[in-house]
């Protein structure tokens, strides 16, 4: 990175999306705390902003991980197994608080639902309730669709009231998640190479796959932890897609990857494991709405 130049930041667009909200956050922590100048560049997906990290093309990308209701984003875990040299440098947790935003007049003359499969499945509740005979339809991001609902009134998108806002069109339902305090934790990734942040990591996350198929396989590798008192704060599992039934394994633990026990503990891992990945060591910042600035 040439260090005149700004800070170049993936996320997955086009703007308005919660990934751009938590990009913007970042952006501003960066210019008040560190002086640092940095530019946002939108990405169709997640897998091509973590992509963009990778051959270079920009510097740093913000992803969504995981979600309190509906749990973790498989194209951000799977983009960083397939992808060498990524490290997470850190964690962001946002408020998500969907609407329904629509250029029909009433909720009846509703007949297509777009938005991204997260938050569809954040809202089935309440669609299931207000809108139960319309075609519920996963775009790449909450503000794909946006841009075609003037043209057709029959159609309503769930995304953000910032969105709202940034596309001037209307807001017909709001707060629509099934449950009030939906929020979701975006990692910050850049090349491996890149300087620290100046945060001290308080988390380490990891995926690997086992040896063989057999039983106690992820017991002995889960055992190192619970020998060593560490904790875990999330394990998924995800197809290894060579063959059915076979996974590898994600873990966030609550430790820093150059403490004592965790340096152990990966030494020990390391032996129970067939590939192990360390994804990086960083803090985790909780972002309330009122410190969200735009
Ligand atoms: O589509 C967006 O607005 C995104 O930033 C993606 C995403 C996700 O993939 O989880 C981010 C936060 C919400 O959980 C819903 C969607």
């Amino acid at each position: 990175m040439n260090k005149c130049e700004p800070l170049a930041i993936a996320y997955l667009g086009p703007p308005g999306t919660y990934s751009e909200q938590a990009a913007s956050f970042y952006l501003n922590w960066l210019k008040s705390n560190q002086e640092i100048e940095a530019t946002l560049s939108p990405y169709p997906t997640i897998a091509k902003s973590l992509q963009a990290i990778a051959t270079e093309q920009a510097d740093i990308a913000v992803v969504p991980v995981e979600n309190s209701i509906e749990g973790s984003v498989s194209m951000t875990m799977d983009s960083l197994w397939q992808l060498e040299s990524l490290r997470i440098k850190l964690a962001l947790v946002l408020p998500i608080n969907h609407a329904l935003i629509s250029c029909a007049d009433s909720l009846d003359n509703i007949e297509t639902v777009y938005s991204h499969p997260q938050a569809l499945a954040q809202c089935q509740g309440w669609l299931a309730k207000f809108l139960p005979n319309a075609n519920l339809i996963a775009r790449n991001s909450t503000t794909e669709a946006l841009e075609g609902l003037p043209q057709a009134p029959e159609t309503a998108a769930i995304s953000s009231q910032r969105a709202a806002q940034l596309y001037n069109l209307p807001i017909l339902a709001s707060a629509i998640n099934d449950y009030p305090e939906n929020c979701t934790r975006f990692w910050l990734v850049a090349k491996e190479s890149t300087e620290n942040n100046g945060f001290n990591p308080t988390h380490t996350s990891l995926a690997f796959s086992v040896p063989a198929n057999v039983p106690g396989a992820l017991v002995k590798a889960l055992e190192v932890f619970a020998h060593l008192g560490i904790n875990l704060s999330r394990i998924e599992s995800r197809p290894t897609k060579r063959s059915l039934g076979e996974y590898l394994f994600f873990l966030d633990i609550e430790a820093a990857v150059t403490s004592p026990l965790m340096v152990s503990a990966l030494a020990e891992l390391n032996s129970c494991t067939e590939v192990l990945k360390i994804f990086g060591s960083y803090s985790v910042l909780t972002v309330n709405s009122e410190s969200k600035k735009f």
